[in-house]
Parts: structure tokens; sequence; C-alpha cells
């Protein structure tokens, strides 16, 4: 029986999307995992599955491409956005989120940001706003930050992204075992109050073009250090998200949302 999918993109970071509403479609690590193969399978950074809510408008799961299933995915929740049109809401293991779209994307309100070591989640207290942490092969310029945005991140700000090796860099920090659930890791370079230069190494997936949150906790990490105002925009390898963010409140991430085509795969040709 063949299965519909959308391959889309947020600024490259690319997504296969199930549209489940009408039916089931089931999925498990280990066919996420077939699935997301840029070899075997289809090819994603993530695999999204749209399910009815009982809350929102849908629900949207996200799975990386080792199979893990995770909280919160900013770029998939744009592309989302547009399918389920303006003024969606998307209940995700991350939370509730209020969608609305725009000429060439979606603008989303992804929720608050957590700081709490055990809402990152952190092994143990620590100040996440001032980690005593270093990592070999890494120079920062300020103490790395970690915080949640559903899913867990840790910002580090250096003096040029672009000249690291965030695939050597980014694989041990995002398995270092003061993250329990593991971390998105954030290479920063302020370049100015309204200009951040990020590139991330994802959990689960590894350097990626673009991440949403990962934007979403970078911004909140310079603003909330006073080295960056809302309204900021964030400079990803795939291209820039503008995120409003103030203190207490809750972040609003805009950016652009592509459909490159649709497909079917007989799912029955991948693992249960
Ligand atoms: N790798 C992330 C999920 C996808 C996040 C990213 N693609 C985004 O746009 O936010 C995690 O394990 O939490």
């Amino acid at each position: 029986m063949p299965q519909p999918f959308r391959k889309m993109h947020g600024l490259g970071n690319d997504f296969v999307v199930f549209d489940a509403r009408g039916g089931a479609v089931a999925m498990s690590a280990a066919r996420a995992r077939a699935i997301a193969d840029r070899h075997f399978g289809v090819g994603c950074d993530q695999l999204v599955l749209i399910e009815p809510s009982d809350v929102a408008t849908a629900r949207m799961r996200i799975w990386n491409a080792d199979g893990g299933e995770v909280e919160s995915c900013g770029n998939a929740t744009r592309c989302v956005a547009t399918l389920l049109g303006d003024g969606a809401t998307i209940e995700t293991l991350g939370g509730v989120l209020d969608a609305s779209v725009t000429i060439d994307g979606a603008s989303v309100d992804m929720g608050a940001p957590r700081f709490e070591w055990d809402a990152v989640p952190l092994a143990y207290a620590m100040d996440t706003l001032a980690l005593p942490l270093a990592w070999g092969g890494v120079e920062t310029i300020a103490p790395p930050m970690a915080l949640s945005v559903g899913n867990p991140h840790v910002i580090l700000f250096v003096a040029d992204a672009d000249a690291l090796d965030i695939e050597a860099l980014g694989r041990p920090i995002e398995n270092d075992p003061i993250f329990p659930e593991r971390v998105n890791v954030n290479f920063a370079t302020i370049e100015s109050r309204t200009r951040i230069r990020l590139r991330v190494w994802e959990r689960g997936s590894g350097a990626t073009l673009a991440c949403g949150t990962g934007a979403c906790a970078t911004a909140v990490a310079a603003i909330r250090a006073g080295r960056a105002k809302s309204g900021v925009t964030v400079a990803l390898s795939g291209g820039d998200l503008v995120i409003d963010w103030q203190p207490g409140g809750t972040i609003r991430m805009t950016g652009p949302a592509t459909h490159v085509f649709s497909g079917e795969i007989d799912l029955a040709a991948f693992p249960a």
C-alpha cells in the first residue's frame, strides 16, 4: 500500500513528513532510521508525523535520523504550520505551539525557555547561565550556557564559528554524560546585537544546515547575557531566522518553510 509523504525543509534542515490525520502511520525508531537514511531510504534530518490531537489542530511527532523521538523541532514546526494553515495550534512533546503562516513560511510561538538545570536537563545542579564546563578543542569567549526549548541545548560562544570543525567537536559534547538526554550543540559568534552567526551539531542528526530550536536557544542565551536584543537575526548555514524574546516571555521564531516534492513509499519495505 503506497504511503504518501512530503519532502520539506526549513533552511535546508530537511524532513520527510507523513500526514496521518486520515489514517494511522505506524512508526518506530528502526523505521524512522531506515527512512532517514540518505542511501537506503528517502533521506532526511528528521522524520515528522502529523496525527489527530484532542488539544490542538494537530499533533506533531518528530524522530531524529538516529531514530530517537524528540520533543521539539523548530524548522519542522514551520513546515507543518504551512500544511495546517494560519492560526494552527500544534501539539508536541515539548508543549502546544501557536503558529501563523507568513508569505514564505511561518511564525511560531515556541513557548518559554527553561533555564533550571533539571529542566535542560543536566546530570546535577549547576549554574546553567555560566556552566563551569569546557570541552577540548573549543575556545569559548564566555561561559557556555544551557537551556531547554522543549529540547536540550548547550550554547558555546566562540570567536569564529566558521573556523571550527563541528563534525569533530560536536559529537563528544552531544554525548557528554553531563547531559543525560544528550544535547544539541550550538556554536555561536555574536556579530552584533542584531546578528548572530550559528552552526549546530544536532542531537541524533549531526551537523545540519539549520536548527530552529538551536536558533531560539542561542538568541535567548545572547539576549539573557545582554549581548543581543529581541528581533535578532540568527544566520545559519542554510539561511536566516528572526527570533523575538523578552525575559519572562515566550520565544517567537519566524522564517521560511519549503515544500520540495511529494512522493510515496511502500512502508512494508521498511522495518516495523
Ligand atoms: N535534533 C533535535 C531535534 C530537531 C531540532 C532541529 N532540527 C530544529 O529545527 O529545531 C533534538 O534532538 O532535540
